[in-house]
């Protein structure tokens, strides 16, 4: 299933931005701090804070989200749309074990998975019974991204899903990332790591102040950008010293 945003913005703070991620595309959103991503990111969700209205067109197949009820949306989210925040714990409850939570996105859209099954595809058996607070940072993210996958979501966001991990696991999560998507799944992955998108991603949009100033294959977008800002990004970067 295809996203299309269309002429999408925010108040002020995203303007006009317009892409598609077809079916099992992986795209990059990338860009400085304050750029717009996670906002662009919601409003995809149907989740900006209530000040905030988003205005344009995100269609998900032949439905328009913008402006689709509440009800409507949240039988969508945590099933054909799935979304990996920065900080696992936002998404967990502290009080539940987590096999119970992981089995939560198919109960509630009329699914049943075994928890072991959705922990084992995350390389977490025996977990089932811990709380999430007797995990790790890594570990935790990895019960989020089971959740997220759970009901095979046709479009999964990404915002910053390892920022806040040590450099090892960051890397276990992008790898499980690319291997537990299914092949049908369109995924946006947002972050400040160049490296983390030549990882992850086919394609690559780049944002600053509100806007999409570039976009491109990664390829193309990390060894011949076009604009100023993408020069310096990647100036910026230590992209080459990876590599
Ligand atoms: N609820 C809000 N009301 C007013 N302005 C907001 C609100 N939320 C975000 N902004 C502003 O919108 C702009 C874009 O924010 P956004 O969170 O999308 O940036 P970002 O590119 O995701 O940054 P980061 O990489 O730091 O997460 C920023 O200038 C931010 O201060």
């Amino acid at each position: 299933m295809t996203l299309s945003v269309s002429g999408l913005s925010v108040s002020s703070l995203v303007r006009d931005v317009s892409f598609e991620i077809g079916a099992g595309e992986r795209v990059g959103l990338i860009g400085e701090s304050g750029s717009g991503k996670s906002l662009t990111a919601l409003s995809i969700m149907g989740l900006l804070p209530d000040e905030l209205r988003a205005s344009g067109s995100v269609r998900l197949g032949d439905r328009e989200l913008l402006g689709m009820s509440e009800k409507d949306l949240s039988r969508l989210r945590g099933d054909e749309l799935a979304m990996v925040f920065q900080e696992p714990m936002t998404a967990l409850n502290p009080a539940m074990r987590v096999g119970r939570q992981v089995t939560e996105p198919g109960r509630i859209h009329g699914r049943r998975h075994r928890a072991e099954d959705l922990l084992s595809s995350v390389g977490l058996a025996d977990t089932a019974r811990a709380y999430p607070h007797q995990l790790s940072g890594g570990q935790r993210q990895r019960v989020v991204l089971a959740m997220a996958l759970a009901n095979e979501p046709s479009l999964l966001i990404c915002d910053e899903p390892t920022t806040a991990l040590d450099v090892t696991v960051q890397a276990q999560i992008l790898t499980l990332i690319k291997a537990a998507l299914s092949r049908e799944s369109a995924l946006l992955f947002i972050t400040h790591d160049l490296a983390v998108v030549a990882s992850v991603c086919e394609r690559v949009l780049v944002m600053l102040d509100g806007e999409i100033v570039e976009a491109g294959s990664t390829r193309e977008v990390l060894t011949s950008p076009k604009h100023e800002y993408t020069r310096k990004l990647l100036a910026a970067s230590d992209l080459e010293a990876r590599r």
